[in-house]
């Protein structure tokens, strides 16, 4: 199945899929024979970048979809459905927010032959999702599980209990050869397996309690641009949930 991607980019360089202020990576996944195609994570300022090369290989973007409420920065979901007429953007259900299609575990988002599946997978935030390719060849993890890291767990309803259960349970499940696409890489890294992160990730490894303290007192500044809100060309950004528990987490895509 996965020889006849057309193209998955996380961070080419010469592709370029990579926003570095927030150091995201966005994902382009489409079937050849179809054209048709997903992106994960696209970030507000690349949105132009990332439709302009879903043109250039003749694809139809059928969901811009996100894995998480992110904080750190703006969604492109808005942004891409203005773009490329007929994309419809995509987030979980139990993030609180607004999307043309809320989705939860056990959801598919198809793509020609292809479908990306959806698992749960809370704790950085109570909305994180994993989409795993359907071969199980591919994992996308948003914040939930990151090169030898993980989210933290300090806001937007996170829990680190809860993430500890989410990665053993819904990732570390998966075979051990499946590549692991993370939403974000601070140190320059793209890809790993969930072998490599099931026996080397120095936060996973640890007991659960171990695990807890480790994310309790990881001190970590918040990221830059959590408080802002405001009206982005037509499209608004708003606290991620419902009752204002979150704390200014970025949204950016068409409310109605
Ligand atoms: N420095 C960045 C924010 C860095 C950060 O907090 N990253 C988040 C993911 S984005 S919500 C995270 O969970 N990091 C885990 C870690 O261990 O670093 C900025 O200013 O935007
Ligand atoms: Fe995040």
């Amino acid at each position: 199945l996965t020889e006849s991607l057309l193209s998955i980019v996380a961070m080419s360089l010469t592709r370029g899929l990579f926003e570095p202020k927030s150091c995201t990576y966005t994902y382009l996944l489409a079937d050849v024979k179809s054209k048709e195609a997903i992106v994960i994570d696209p970030v507000l300022e690349m949105a132009k970048r990332d439709a302009a090369l879903v043109r250039e290989l003749g694809l139809s973007l059928l969901y811009a979809a996100n894995t998480h409420c992110h904080a750190d920065h703006i969604t492109g979901t808005g942004l891409l459905k203005k773009l490329l007429p007929g994309c419809r953007s995509v987030i979980s259900r139990d993030s609180g927010a607004s999307a043309d299609v809320l989705i939860q575990e056990g959801h598919s988002l198809k793509f020609g032959a292809f479908a990306l599946e959806t698992r749960s997978s809370p704790g950085h935030t109570d909305g994180c999702l994993t989409y795993v390719l359907n071969d199980k060849t591919m994992a996308f993890t948003g914040d939930a599980l990151l090169i030898r890291g993980c989210g933290r767990t300090d806001f937007q309803q996170g829990s680190p209990e809860t993430l500890y259960r989410s990665v053993h349970q819904k990732i570390f499940t998966l075979p051990g050869d499946c590549l692991i696409y993370p939403a974000h890489d601070y140190t320059g890294q793209t890809v790993s397996t969930v072998e490599e992160e099931r026996t080397l990730n120095p936060r996973l490894t640890l007991s659960m309690e171990a695990f807890v303290r480790v994310m309790n007192n990881l001190d970590l500044p918040k990221p830059q641009q959590i408080g802002e809100t405001g009206d982005y060309g037509g499209w608004v950004t708003f606290l991620g949930r419902r009752g204002g528990a979150c704390h200014g987490a970025l949204m950016g895509w068409v409310r109605s």
